[in-house]
C-alpha cells in the first residue's frame, strides 16, 4: 500500500535545542498510527511539522504527494487534504455550530446556503451531533465542543487527520465519547495519526504504534508492543502511564 505520510530523517531544532534527532516513520492508507512518549520527547512537534505548522532543519516529509519541506509548498491545497484536532477546540463562541463547522468550506469552495448546512449536517452525523447544530459552542460540553472540532475538519474532506492529545482536557466520561468517534472514523478508513496518552485506546484502535523518546522514534510496532515492550525505555514509560 502507498504511503501518506512519510517522514525520512527529520530534524528540528527550537534554538540550540534539537527536538527532533532523526525521526523516520510511514503512514499508509487507511493506517492508525498512535504516537506515544514521555512530556518533551518531541510528539506534538513531529505532528506538527506534517501539516508544516513548524518547519523543519533536514529531512524530508511527504504527505498525500506535497513535499512539506520544500519552499515551493502550496500550503493551501496541504490543509486541505490534512486536517487536524488539537487539545482545545479553537471554536468561535459568537458562531453557531453550522457555522463554525461551514467557515472554512464557505471560504475555500464557495459553497452557500442548503450546500453548506447539508455539509455541516453530514459531518455532524459523523460525530453523533446532528441535533447540535443551530446549538453556540458554551451550550455544549468539552466532549461535544471537541466532536464539533472533528466534525469541523471532516467538512474540509481530508485525506488524512491528526490528533493531538485531543482528549487530555477531558474528564474520563467525555475523554470516551471523543474516543468513540475517533474509532469509528479509524474503522471507517480514515488515515489517522493520533498523539495520545490513552493506552487502551492506542492498543485497540492503532494500526501501528511510534513510541517518540528522547526526539527519536525509539521502537514501533503494532498494539500487542504494548504488553510486550522490547526496550527499557518503553517499560518504563508504560509503567508510569498505567
Ligand atoms: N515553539 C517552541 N519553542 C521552543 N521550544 C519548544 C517549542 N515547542 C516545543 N518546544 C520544546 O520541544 C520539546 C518537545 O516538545 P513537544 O511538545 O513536541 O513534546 P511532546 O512529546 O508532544 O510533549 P507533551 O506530551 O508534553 O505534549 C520540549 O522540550 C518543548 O519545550
Amino acid at each position: 500500500m502507498s504511503a501518506v505520510v512519510t517522514l525520512r530523517d527529520v530534524h528540528k531544532r527550537f534554538g540550540d535545542l534539537e527536538v527532533l534527532k532523526g525521526v523516520s516513520f510511514e503512514v499508509a492508507k487507511g493506517e492508525v498510527v498512535a504516537v506515544i512518549g514521555r512530556s518533551g520527547s518531541g510528539k506534538s512537534t513531529a505532528l506538527r511539522c506534517v501539516n508544516r505548522l513548524e518547519t523543519i532543519q533536514s529531512g524530508s516529509i511527504e504527505v498525500c504527494g506535497h513535499r512539506v519541506d520544500s519552499p515551493d509548498l502550496n500550503l493551501r491545497a496541504l490543509r486541505q487534504d490534512v486536517g487536524m484536532v488539537f487539545q482545545s477546540y479553537n471554536l468561535f463562541p459568537h458562531l453557531t455550530v453550522e457555522q463554525n463547522i461551514t467557515l472554512a468550506p464557505r471560504r475555500v469552495r464557495k459553497i452557500r446556503g442548503a450546500e453548506a448546512r447539508d455539509l455541516a449536517r453530514g459531518a455532524l452525523e459523523r460525530v453523533g451531533l446532528a441535533d447540535k447544530i443551530q446549538a453556540y459552542p458554551e451550550q455544549l460540553s468539552g466532549g461535544q465542543q471537541q466532536r464539533v472540532a472533528i466534525a469541523r475538519s471532516l467538512a474540509m474532506n481530508p485525506q488524512v487527520m491528526l490528533f493531538d492529545e485531543v482528549t487530555s482536557a477531558l474528564d474520563p466520561h467525555l475523554t470516551g465519547e471523543v474516543l468513540k468517534v475517533m474509532e469509528s472514523l479509524a474503522r471507517g478508513g480514515m488515515t489517522m495519526i493520533v498523539v495520545t496518552h490513552e493506552m487502551a485506546f492506542a492498543r485497540r484502535v492503532a494500526s501501528r504504534i511510534v513510541f517518540m523518546h528522547l526526539g527519536k522514534v525509539w521502537e514501533t510496532g503494532p498494539g500487542e508492543m504494548l504488553t510486550a515492550p522490547r526496550t527499557e525505555e518503553l517499560r518504563d514509560f508504560l509503567s508510569n502511564e498505567l
